[in-house]
Formats: structure tokens, C-alpha cells, sequence
């Protein structure tokens, strides 16, 4: 909660959630899922996930600022054999269908998608039907340790998008204005706009092959995930040791979270770790990821600078 706090003050935020296969990831962040697909069930709220538990605190907050001040915009993206894919994207009718997106780094050093499809979410319900299409589309394998085991990376973005009006800037009392649609708000005079993010990331989960007995086609997917979650480990430790060089670029994923992970982003890493002994060496190699994780400093995080909203009248 207090992470969501600094998001609406200025700050991007990263949340995610790292372990072997089966430990409890996706329930961490979704909560437990249908049986049919990987949507996750909002009919308990005392059971969602952080995910949309987040994006309800996120709308909570929001509902106490001056109207029409925050557009709220939803990405959701997958990362499957080291390929991204637009899990919100849509076909000529008009039905979700996995397109596959790059990443690329911009001029200014940034990582970004191009093309990715943002929807516009006006509250936590509205996001959690959305979502939960896109979820349907996510790749699962049934292995030895996990009959629903998560083949992919999940990440879903909230891009929150303050709008303060020029008279703000200038720290007068000024009456906010009710856009109706981003195109209005941009168009609109005088409006200037902040955007802060929100990554929250289901990884796929470290595999034994042994362990979880795949071949075929998931024993390539056990070793896509294995890659890029080493990859990861890589980056953390490269950032940890200041070294010049941080191989952000050597999997999709690190390029993907590269502003979260090694930019000025808040990031929580959460370890989902099994309580039976049978996976002690998963569970030691987990929390060397964590010890990693927590020996990067990188100094100050920064806030996007904006003025305080004044009150509408
Ligand atoms: N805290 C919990 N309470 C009840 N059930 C849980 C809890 N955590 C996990 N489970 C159950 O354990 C099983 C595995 O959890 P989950 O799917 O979250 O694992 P995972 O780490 O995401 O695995 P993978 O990486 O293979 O996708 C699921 O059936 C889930 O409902």
C-alpha cells in the first residue's frame, strides 16, 4: 500500500513475484485461479491476489483526488520463449488474440514496446474483466510438480497519467477540468501531464527438468524460463556490483523490466518458497536470488516532478 501511495505522489513502481515452479507466484499475484483457464475468481475479494488488490488501492486513491485529474491505462504483456506477446491486442472482429511486440530501447535510453495496445480502465472492475481476457490467452503446461504451471512471464502495467492544468504549474488555485477521452485531455489547453507506472510481474518459475519431468516442446519453454530468469539474476548482480556494463539486453525480459529493475523505478521482490524439504535446493537458489536482489543499491529513487493538484472547486 504505501508503494501505491508513492505511485499517485510521482514514483514508478515494480512489484514481482520470483520462485521455483508450483511455490505460489501466480496466487500471490492473482489469487487462485479458474479451474478452466488463468483467469483469476473476483468473487471472494478476501482472496484476490495483489494484482487486483493493487488496482483497486490504486482507484481508492484516486477517488480521493480532484476529478478527472488521473487516467488510468492497462497494458498486459507475456513473455514466452524469450518472444513478447500483446495479450490485450485485437483482431478485425474485434477478439483478443497474442500478437507478438519488440522491445526496444528509445534515445533516451528507455526500454519500450512499440505498438503495444493500452487500454483505458475507469475502475478496478473494468480492469479485472480486461485482464482476465487477456489471462485466458497466457501459455500453461501441466509438468510433474505444477498441473497448471505458468510457461510464461506475466507482466501488467498500469500507466497513470496526471493531468495538471498550466495554471497548477504555477501553484494557482484553479478549478480541474473533466476530460473524457486522453485525445481530449491532450488536446486540452493549457494541460500538461505526468506519467507514473505500475509493473506487477507473475514470473514463470525456476525449474528443476528433473524434478518436473518435461520434454518436448515444455522442456524448451523450462529452458527459456530458466534462461532469462538467469538473466535476471545476471542483471541484479551486475547492478549490485556497479559494474559498467549491465547485460540488460542478453533476454527479453530483463529489456522489458530494464527501467524497473535498473532505473528509478521502487521495486518489491516477493520469494515464493516451497515448504517441502524435497525442494530445498530450489528454495536455496531462491533465496540467493533474493540476497542478490537486496545487495543492489542504486541510490536515490527519483520522482517525477509536479506540482500539487489544488482541490476543484
Ligand atoms: N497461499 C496459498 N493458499 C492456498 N493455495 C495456494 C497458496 N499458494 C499456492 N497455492 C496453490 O498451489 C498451487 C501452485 O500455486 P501457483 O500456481 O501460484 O504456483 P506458481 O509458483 O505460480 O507455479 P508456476 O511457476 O509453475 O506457474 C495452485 O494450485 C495454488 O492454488
Amino acid at each position: 500500500a504505501p508503494l501505491l501511495t508513492s505511485l499517485l505522489d510521482g514514483y514508478n513502481v515494480c512489484i514481482m513475484a520470483y520462485g521455483q515452479t508450483g511455490s505460489g507466484k501466480t496466487y500471490t499475484m492473482l489469487g487462485p485461479q479458474l479451474e478452466e483457464n488463468f483467469a483469476f475468481s473476483i468473487e471472494d475479494e478476501s482472496e484476490l491476489g495483489i494484482i487486483p488488490r493493487a488496482t483497486q488501492e490504486v482507484f481508492r486513491l484516486i477517488s480521493e483526488k480532484p476529478p478527472g485529474s488521473y487516467w488510468v491505462e492497462v497494458s498486459v504483456v507475456e513473455v514466452y520463449n524469450n518472444e513478447i506477446f500483446d495479450l490485450l491486442a485485437k483482431d478485425s472482429c474485434g477478439k483478443l488474440f497474442g500478437v507478438k511486440r519488440d522491445v526496444i530501447t528509445t534515445r533516451e535510453g528507455k526500454s519500450d514496446v512499440p505498438l503495444l495496445t493500452y487500454e483505458t480502465v475507469e475502475n478496478a472492475s473494468e480492469f479485472f474483466h480486461l485482464v482476465n481476457k487477456g489471462l485466458q490467452l497466457r501459455v500453461r503446461h501441466p509438468t510433474l510438480v505444477h498441473a497448471h504451471s505458468s510457461r510464461s512471464h506475466l507482466v501488467v502495467t498500469l500507466t497513470i497519467t496526471t493531468v495538471v492544468s498550466g495554471d497548477n504549474f504555477d501553484n494557482k488555485s484553479t478549478s480541474s477540468s473533466r476530460a473524457s477521452s486522453p485525445v481530449q485531455l491532450e488536446a486540452t489547453e493549457k494541460m500538461k501531464q505526468v506519467k507514473t507506472r505500475l509493473q506487477l510481474v507473475d514470473l514463470a518459475g525456476s525449474e528443476c527438468v528433473g524434478m518436473s519431468g518435461v520434454t518436448g516442446a515444455a522442456l524448451r519453454e523450462t529452458s527459456f524460463i530458466n534462461r532469462s530468469l538467469s538473466a535476471l539474476a545476471d542483471v541484479l548482480g551486475a547492478i549490485a556490483e556497479q559494474r559498467p556494463h549491465i547485460p540488460y539486453r542478453n533476454s527479453k525480459l530483463t529489456h522489458l523490466l530494464q527501467d524497473s529493475v535498473g532505473g528509478d523505478a521502487k521495486l518489491l521482490v516477493m520469494l515464493c518458497i516451497s515448504p517441502d524439504q524435497r525442494y530445498l535446493t530450489e528454495s536455496m537458489q531462491s533465496l540467493g536470488f533474493g540476497t542478490r536482489a537486496r545487495q543492489v543499491q542504486r541510490g536515490q529513487v527519483k520522482k517525477k516532478s509536479f506540482p500539487v493538484l489544488s482541490k476543484a472547486k
